[in-house]
């Protein structure tokens, strides 16, 4: 089940990285990745999961142009990525909205940043709000809505702009495990139906979480990561049927979700055991 895809036309390609941050002027050389390479299909949802600290949030900050390797090429699309870069949609733990805008304004924001006129960033706003359940809301402030709505408008907002690529660090990491779930479900009917003439799902996910259940509920293929220095340890496909959506809360009690876990969770086990062993 190891995946060793290599398209001709990746989405998001990795060759190579390497990341080393000091090792001079007497600060301590620290090697935060090594030698990482993979390439995920466009259309994809990926997962990172790994110890704190083995350079998921890195990687991610690579693609999205924030961040430069000490060695290696990162592409997007084929290019050397570039910030802001509006093909992009990002989704954090926390859910970023502005206090002092209303969901509607909050969602627009990234039309804004494109001069999208004001009537069609209104009609693009609500038309989000609606598909993430949340018509009639669209003039309240973020501290009216729950914490599972303020999410559902995070997601709205990233996805308003109809972006190719979604990055996504830890974005549910913030709710409680029941409300998580129902987001992660929601997240997944609306990424799951947006799909090409082929059938095949159009936007890549490249989604970073600490969360096995997470990764294995949500994504394709899961990646976990060894820290110091941060690697690849395993690279797995996810064989669990598509859409999936509506079976989020059957599929974590199947025997197929509970073999995956074990599988990365051995993985992530034998990571902590080796970094404790290390001097
Ligand atoms: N500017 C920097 N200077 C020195 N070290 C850094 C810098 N940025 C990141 N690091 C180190 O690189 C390593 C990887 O960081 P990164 O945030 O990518 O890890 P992560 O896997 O996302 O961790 P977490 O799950 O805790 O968010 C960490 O050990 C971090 O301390």
């Amino acid at each position: 089940m190891t995946n060793t895809q290599v398209t001709a036309d990746p989405a998001l390609s990795f060759e190579h990285i390497s990341q080393v941050y000091g090792g001079s002027g007497g600060v301590e050389r620290f090697v935060a990745l090594e030698d990482v390479s993979f390439e995920v299909p466009e259309g994809q949802f990926i997962a990172i999961v790994g110890a704190s600290g083995c350079g998921k949030t890195t990687l991610l900050n690579m693609a999205a142009g924030l961040a430069e390797p000490t060695n290696g090429t990162v592409l997007v699309s084929n290019k050397p990525p570039r910030s802001p870069n509006y093909d992009l949609g990002y989704m954090f733990a926390r859910d970023s909205l502005l206090p002092w805008r209303t969901a509607r304004k909050n969602v627009a924001l990234p039309l804004e940043a494109r001069k999208v006129s004001a009537a069609e960033r209104k009609k693009r706003a609500d038309e989000m709000l609606a598909l993430v359940g949340l018509a009639g809301k669209e003039k309240q402030f973020p501290a009216q809505l729950s914490q599972g709505m303020r999410q559902r408008v995070a997601i709205a907002r990233t996805l308003v702009s109809d972006p190719e690529m979604l990055l996504m660090d830890e974005p549910f990491a913030a709710l409680d495990a029941r409300t998580r779930l129902r987001m992660q479900a929601e997240f997944l009917k609306i990424w799951e139906k947006d799909v090409d003439a082929e059938g095949r799902t159009r936007r890549t996910v490249f989604l970073v979480t600490h969360d096995l259940q997470e990764a294995t509920v949500m994504a394709d293929r899961v990646i976990v990561m060894l820290p110091s220095p941060g690697r690849i340890a395993t690279d797995l496909l996810v064989d669990l049927p598509r859409p999936r959506a509506h079976l989020v809360d059957e599929i974590i009690f199947t025997e197929r979700f509970r073999e995956i876990q074990h599988e990365l969770f051995e993985q992530l086990e034998g990571a902590v055991a080796s970094s404790a062993d290390a001097p």
